[in-house]
């Protein structure tokens, strides 16, 4: 048995422990019957870090992320901490582990499973079939650009500021990654900004423009305006493959996304690094949701996005592509035999809990496994 894969699982807050729960499960089942052992270790970020220390995640944490082979994470945040100062809100550990670790690319895919056509809210037309990929910048833009801050101007008057920022380089290197991913997929690229009315929109037109024309001629490319991406992604959404985009368009385009896989529980995403003299590239994989306080405590979340983020893992990290395929597959086949939890149910179908929705992916996984 083969132990050198080391796996940081920082569960967070509200669904995130509840989701990642499952995907315990899963990793001991891949232990027990696939003869790889990860080297597992588990700690606080966000509010929960908060909770233990006073701030969302500690260095000695980071410095465990910089040195494992992937980071696992849940969500983070939630009411309890809305009112606390950004600098030491949940959502700052997030955001810390993917400054400090420089994931710039966010993959998020967008693959509507057959059996859940019905579950989004588009028409089955729209959706049957669909396989997108976002990439999304996740460490530059205006989540991170100074100055920011909220100004007292007096007399009862304030300003709130912040700044979208963006070099060249920061462009480069995740078209580059949009470019690879196409070649592998449907060979087109749309990138999305607003060069209409920002000029950090006209250089990453300009930019982009140029890693295609220098770096990858082969590879279509199309500009697209964000606001009318958003519009285009719930007009007709299998007209994109890949679609490359800033941080706060990203974040946005790719929950709107969301809805077109039937919903938000659905979604993985891989946030990666640049790869270093090793071969090695740093890592951390996240379903697109959040801690869902409205449900949370309740047994009631969809673990699917956190668990099809391990798998994302399995494929990315892990180089366990067959392994990915297992996860994929059984989940695949719990969907098709109706089960359901609330966030996909449909007439005629099974509601499950968190649980149990847990449950029936190792039962798929057992029988894959035993063919
Ligand atoms: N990566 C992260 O950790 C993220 C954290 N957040 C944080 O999460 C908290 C809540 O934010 P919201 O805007 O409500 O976004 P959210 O993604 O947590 O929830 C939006 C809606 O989708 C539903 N939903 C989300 N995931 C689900 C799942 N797995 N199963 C079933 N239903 C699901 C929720 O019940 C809610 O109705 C905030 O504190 C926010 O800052 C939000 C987005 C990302
Ligand atoms: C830091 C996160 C809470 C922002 C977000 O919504 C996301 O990255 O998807
Ligand atoms: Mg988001």
């Amino acid at each position: 048995m083969t132990s050198n894969k080391s796996l940081l699982i920082l569960p967070g807050d509200g669904i995130g422990p509840e989701a990642m729960a499952e995907v315990r499960r899963i990793v001991g089942w891949m232990e027990e019957n696939r003869a790889v052992a990860f080297d597992v270790d588990e700690d606080l970020v966000g509010g929960a870090s908060i909770d233990e220390h006073g701030i969302p995640i500690t260095d000695a944490v980071v410095e465990k992320a910089q040195n494992v082979d992937a980071v696992l994470l849940g969500a983070v945040g939630g009411p309890k901490w809305d009112d606390l100062d950004f600098s030491i809100k949940p959502e700052r550990g997030l955001l810390r582990l993917r400054k400090d670790l420089q994931l710039f690319a966010n993959l998020r895919p967008a693959v509507c499973f057959d059996a859940l056509v019905d579950a989004s809210s588009l028409k089955p037309e729209l959706v049957s079939g669909l396989d997108i990929m976002i990439v999304r910048e996740l460490t530059g833009g205006v989540y991170f650009g100074e100055p920011r801050g909220i100004e007292d101007l007096g007399n009862g008057v304030r300003r709130g500021i912040n700044t979208q920022v963006y070099t060249t380089p920061e462009i480069h290197r995740v078209a580059r990654v949009a470019f690879e991913l196409a070649k592998k997929r449907g060979n087109r690229v749309c990138s999305s900004e607003k060069a209409n009315v920002m000029e950090s929109g006209v250089l990453w037109r300009e930019e982009v423009t140029h890693i295609q024309q220098t770096e990858f001629p082969d590879v279509e490319l199309s500009h697209m305006y964000a606001d009318n991406a958003a519009m285009q992604l719930v007009r007709a959404p299998k007209q994109f493959d890949v679609i490359v985009t800033d941080n706060l368009f990203g974040d946005i385009l790719s929950d709107c996304a969301a809805m077109l896989t039937g919903s938000l529980g659905m979604l993985p995403s891989a946030s990666l690094g640049d790869v270093d003299e090793t071969g090695r590239r740093k890592a951390l994989y996240e379903p697109v949701h959040g801690s869902a306080p409205d449900i949370s405590g309740q047994n009631l979340a969809n673990p699917i996005a956190t668990i099809l983020s391990y798998a994302m893992a399995l494929r990315y990290s892990f180089d366990m592509g067959d392994e990915a395929d297992l996860v994929e597959g059984a989940v695949e086949k719990v969907l098709a035999s109706g089960v359901r939890t609330g966030d996909i149910m449909a007439t005629g179908m099974t509601q499950v809990s968190t649980t149990e929705m847990g449950d029936a992916i190792l039962k798929e996984l057992n029988k894959a496994n035993a063919q």
